[in-house]
């Protein structure tokens, strides 16, 4: 790693330490969330400065360009904000799943890791690399799941200490390991994956083709990379500025720097030298229970007591009642500056991806298995 490298990360690793606390890894919930110190607010202004009266259809070229050459900024200060409110609301598996009726939401977010490593053909002890892992939930599935070795890559460091801690607690740090570092600049050798996947993590990247070509370096010859794409659908036209402020909510809910479609991903993938072995985009399989139908509230699809619980959570009253809540706390000292704003932002991401399923002009579960050629 060069100096410059080492002094970013080190310094991005004593900020997070102040931002969470020294123990917030091992904390859960809420009780993370206020554990926050007064540096939040400074976090918040940081992300918030590239989104700031720039309204769809008001954003110029350099608006766009300072999110793209800031992804990483950017992706650090959404993720530092977001992650304790996703644990909290979701799981410990950020991303979307496809539901069959009567199954359960944690059941569905497994098959949903299972599928992946199945079309991927992920067999035991195989070097698997999992780009934008998060708090590794779907690491931690796909490892006990495979018996794979599993390689965490991330570049928030509040993540994968929250990765790291929760690991231990499984026992598998034996299995698994996480590594802190930027997806466009991976810090491995070329060739030393036998797979690998990424799920719902590469729309971060400023541009498709540097972190494909980066996964496309890494594995081996005759090596396998599945991913699952967060992308606009090839209906979307973003010249309506009704669509375009769909793909807008998507860009500052969910901390992207910007929304490409699905002819962009199968292009980059081409591009960077990829054989496609399968493409499907699993939400257009006309399912009778949406992929969106946690965070639209849909309490008529839930089957158990636990679920209800949890969609119950992210339906508009009880996300509104809460971001209230939040905001009394915020007044009288409990709960760090900001912390309402991010909750509100992740309405309008809810609210967005929910109008994009709808309409079928965005997917979170663009699949595509891809074969790096054998010479
Ligand atoms: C951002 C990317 C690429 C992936 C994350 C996908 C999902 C896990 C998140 C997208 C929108 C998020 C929201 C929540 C949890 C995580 C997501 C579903 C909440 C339910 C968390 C609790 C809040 O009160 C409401 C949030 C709505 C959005």
């Amino acid at each position: 790693m060069t100096t410059q490298f080492s002094q970013t990360y080190k310094k991005d690793h004593d900020f997070s330490k102040v931002l969470h606390g020294k123990n917030a890894a091992d904390k859960e919930g809420f009780s993370a969330m206020f554990n926050k110190d007064s540096r939040a607010q400074q976090t918040v202004n940081s992300y918030f400065s590239f989104w700031d009266h720039k309204a769809p259809g008001q954003e110029t070229d350099t608006d766009k360009k300072e999110r793209l050459s800031n992804y990483s900024k950017l992706t650090n200060a959404y993720y530092n904000l977001s992650t304790d409110l996703y644990e909290y609301g979701w799981a410990q598996s950020f991303h979307f799943a496809t539901y069959y009726p009567g199954e359960s939401f944690f059941q569905a977010l497994a098959r949903h890791e299972h599928y992946l490593a199945l079309k991927m053909n992920i067999q035991d002890n195989y070097n698997v690399l999992d780009v934008g892992c998060g708090v590794g939930g779907p690491a931690r599935e796909i490892c006990t799941f495979t018996n794979a070795n599993i390689t965490g890559l991330n570049n928030n460091d509040y993540q994968i200490e929250r990765a790291r801690n929760y690991t231990t607690r499984r026992g598998l740090s034996e299995k698994i390991r996480f590594v802190k570092g930027d997806f466009m600049q991976m810090p491995f050798d070329d060739a030393c994956f036998d797979a690998v996947y990424a799920i719902e993590a590469t729309c971060h990247a400023p541009k498709l083709e540097g972190v494909y070509g980066e996964i496309y370096r890494v594995l081996k010859p005759g090596g396998i990379f599945g991913v699952y794409e967060w992308v606009m659908t090839d209906s979307y036209d973003a010249s309506d500025p009704e669509q375009r402020k769909v793909a807008y909510g998507i860009e500052v809910g969910d901390g992207i720097p910007q929304m490409v479609t699905m002819s962009d991903a199968r292009n980059a993938l081409k591009k960077v030298g990829f054989g496609i072995i399968l493409e499907d985009d699993l939400a257009a399989h006309g399912d009778v229970v949406p992929w969106y139908y946690p965070i639209a509230g849909q309490l008529k699809h839930v089957r158990s007591m636990g679920d209800f619980w949890k969609v119950f959570t992210m339906t508009k009253f009880a996300r509104t009642s809460l971001n209230y809540m939040v905001g009394g706390l915020e007044m009288i000292g409990l709960a760090p500056k900001g912390t309402q704003r991010v909750g509100t932002n992740l309405a309008v991401a809810a609210d967005a991806l929910v109008t994009g399923g709808e309409r079928n002009l965005f997917t979170p579960m663009m699949m595509f298995v891809c074969k790096k050629p054998k010479t």
